[in-house]
């Protein structure tokens, strides 16, 4: 599938012996089964920017009742903890099958009045709450949103000078030592810096990608490598050092994209009260196509701790190729209500909207003999 661009491989047969309770799951798909994932997501059978999820029919909070299904997610580098864009195919995916792959399907409720079924997602950083638009005939409905409400959000640093040491300077800083970032968590942790902050001043209207991407990844290196800002990316659960997921690059001097009249893209605009568009690169330097779900609730936490959004309040979020396409599948993220998070943070939990759809059904075949094909590989890192 594809949200706004993103594509979502969903993985639902085929799957390695994974026990245990999701994030021990995680752990052994990252310890026992890596070349599955590289199988599935690099060349010859992905490329640099894929994506995917796993299905697992059985964890520990489905076997509490609290969700119905969980999911792992991976990408280029490993498996991550939230992705809000694949949640969103997701929501239409695990609508439409049936129990044979989604054991507890019948289960879900679907509410009349507004055409919608619930889904409670266990995904690595807790349950995200999935509402889908549904038809009469129990299929998802392609032609509404789908929206999830996002594990509590929330800021980790406002306004922070992130040193840079000469080896962690790219050229566009014209020998400046610093740079000023924001850092928020929305199941995953993002460093959100501006484009004219990170030396581009000609934003995400004149984009360097190639640039963009160096910047990116030595700003992303500076912040790993320094000892005082490892409180950034604390592991939420365990307080142990985390992992920040990307750098999202904004841009909220474009303005609105020029939506066509009565598209999705209009009414979001009439609905919300300002519109941001950004470029995110993780993992190993993937590029987003969507406004990165996960994201948006982090930057909807930010804005929150900001004072610049109130409970309610929307925010279109679009990404280069939603841009590109007058807003098309644009994000859509607001405040659903404050809360605390795990650790007692003043949080927010999200909500983010969008529109996934089915691109295709693959069968991946590995031949034993096929030395190069039983593996991944990205031209990419050979050629670095
Ligand atoms: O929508 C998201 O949250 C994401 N898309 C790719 C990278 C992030 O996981």
């Amino acid at each position: 599938m594809h949200t706004a661009g993103e594509p979502t491989r969903i993985i639902w047969e085929g799957i390695p012996p994974l026990t245990g309770a999701l994030l021990e799951q995680r752990a052994q798909a990252k310890s026992q089964f890596d070349q599955f994932r590289r199988v599935l997501m690099l060349e010859p059978r992905g490329h640099y920017d894929m994506y995917g999820a796993i299905l697992r029919p059985e964890t520990e909070l489905v076997a509490s009742g609290e969700a119905d299904i969980g999911v792992l997610f991976m990408h280029n580098e490993g498996f991550s903890t939230m992705c809000g864009h694949a949640t969103i195919a997701l929501g239409r995916f695990l609508v439409d099958v049936d129990e044979s792959i989604f054991p507890r399907r019948k289960q879900l409720k679907y509410d009349a009045a507004s055409g919608t079924t619930a889904l409670n997602l266990h995904v690595p950083c807790g349950v995200v709450q999935v509402s889908v638009p549904t038809l009469e005939s129990g299929k998802s409905d392609p032609s509404r949103p789908v929206s999830f409400i996002s594990v509590p959000s929330f800021a980790t640093a406002i306004s922070l000078e992130v040193p840079l040491s000469e080896k962690y300077q790219w050229p566009e800083l014209k020998g400046r030592a610093s740079v000023t970032v924001d850092f928020a968590y929305g199941g995953a942790y993002y460093g959100m810096i501006s484009s004219e902050e990170l030396g581009f001043p000609g934003g995400l209207d004149d984009v360097k990608l190639q640039e963009m991407d160096i910047a990116t990844k030595l700003l992303k290196q500076a912040v790993v490598a320094n000892p005082d800002l490892e409180y950034l990316t604390k592991d939420i659960l365990t307080g142990k050092p985390g992992f920040l997921y990307g750098i999202m690059i904004t841009d909220r001097n474009l303005g609105q994209v020029d939506a066509s009249e009565g598209s999705a893209a209009s009414r979001a605009q009439l609905d919300a009260t300002s519109e941001e568009t950004g470029l995110y690169f993780f993992a190993n330097q993937q590029i987003d196509r969507s406004p990165t779900g996960g994201c948006v609730a982090a930057r909807v936490a930010l804005a929150r701790a900001k004072g610049a959004l109130s409970v309610g309040e929307k925010r279109v979020y679009n990404s280069l190729v939603t841009r590109a396409y007058n807003g098309l599948s644009g994000f859509v993220g607001s405040v659903f209500d404050e809360a605390e998070g795990d650790r007692g943070q003043r949080s927010v939990r999200a909500r983010v909207e969008g529109y996934g759809y089915y691109t295709g059904y693959h069968s991946f075949v590995v031949e034993k003999e096929d030395g190069l094909g039983v593996d991944g590989f990205s031209v990419r890192d050979i050629t670095l």
